[in-house]
């Protein structure tokens, strides 16, 4: 056995061990580490227990990180491995991301149909999340978009055996894991992601400076810059997963091109804007958020209230 170098804290949905590995192996190779070095801890989080009802309702992003974030402050887990969509924007001060590993294909993908367009009129579309139910609404007002709740599996199982006529899910987590044949690319003009879709990153603690340089080599700077970005635009807007928001920078000739939506949550309304940024400035993505909110529709600035 090889010795343990680094312990990295991960949830254990098939998808989250797949990401764990990744980085895992990312680490081993930018240290020229033995494979084995980097050993994972699997915390289960109240988001992995709570099954049956929307993520939304139930105190939203904070489930999934709380058990992984006792973990790393009690010192059980050097770092913590998250999917960034998954962590919200306003992270306690005690931590920080040291590192995102390069952003996989961040579109969304439409399982039961080549395309929006192509869905039955009327089909039933299993999805929980705001950003893609409003979007859909927005193309397709047709349609019956209903929750669903499980990991990867077990929602393509639950469209597989009809309880919905399509879903959405993540082209990265599909890649991840292995899934790459299932369903179709959304083009994103169609659909935005969420702010960080695509996007794996690994926290540890702010005081801890010898595994913040561990780190450091597997970090991708145009990922984090555009994460970044993403995350300050989707912070000042003060929401919540209830709020259907849709970012998405792309690091182009040195500057940061940012991409963004609001919905209400039938999608009748929407606003969307493109501006160019520095890279690194924050300010100017957040001031972005504020004043698309301060000229939002009521319908539109409810679902930002008091997240
Ligand atoms: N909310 C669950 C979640 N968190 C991250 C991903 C996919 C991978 C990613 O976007 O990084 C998924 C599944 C999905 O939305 O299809």
């Amino acid at each position: 056995m090889s010795q343990t170098t680094l312990t990295l804290g991960t949830r254990g949905s098939p998808l989250a061990l797949a990401q764990a590995r990744m980085t895992a192996a990312a680490l081993e190779q930018a240290h020229g580490w033995p494979a084995g070095s980097v050993a994972l801890a699997v915390v289960k989080t109240s988001g992995d227990r709570i099954q049956d009802r929307p993520l939304a309702d139930i105190g939203g992003k904070a489930l999934w990180t709380k058990e992984l974030d006792l973990a790393l402050l009690a010192g059980e887990t050097h770092a913590s491995v998250h999917s960034m969509k998954d962590v919200e924007s306003d992270r306690p001060d005690t931590l920080r991301i040291a590192a995102m590993l390069p952003r996989a294909d961040v579109r969304d993908r439409l399982i039961g149909a080549g395309s929006v367009a192509d869905l039955p009129q009327g089909a039933v579309v299993g999805s929980s999340s705001p950003r893609r139910a409003a979007q859909l609404r927005r193309l397709r007002p047709d349609l019956n978009v209903v929750p669903i709740r499980g990991n990867v599996d077990t929602r393509l199982a639950k469209r597989e055996t009809g309880d919905v006529d399509a879903t959405l899910l993540a082209a990265a987590g599909l890649d991840r894991l292995g899934r790459g044949d299932v369903g179709n690319a959304i083009p994103l003009d169609q659909m935005l992601p969420a702010p960080a879709q695509a996007a794996i990153g690994i926290e540890c603690r702010s005081d801890d400076a010898a595994t913040a340089a561990l780190l450091q080599p597997i970090d991708h700077s145009d990922t984090h810059a555009a994460v970044l970005a993403e995350r300050a635009f989707t912070l000042a807007l003060g929401g919540s997963c209830h709020s259907p928001v849709a970012a998405l920078a792309v690091i182009d000739a040195g500057a940061v091109d940012l991409r963004v939506e609001l919905l209400s949550e039938d999608g009748a309304e929407h606003l969307t804007q493109r501006a160019r940024f520095t890279v690194g400035d924050l300010d100017g993505p957040a001031a972005l958020g504020r004043h698309m909110l301060a000229d939002a529709p009521p319908s539109i600035r409810r679902l930002f209230e008091g997240g």
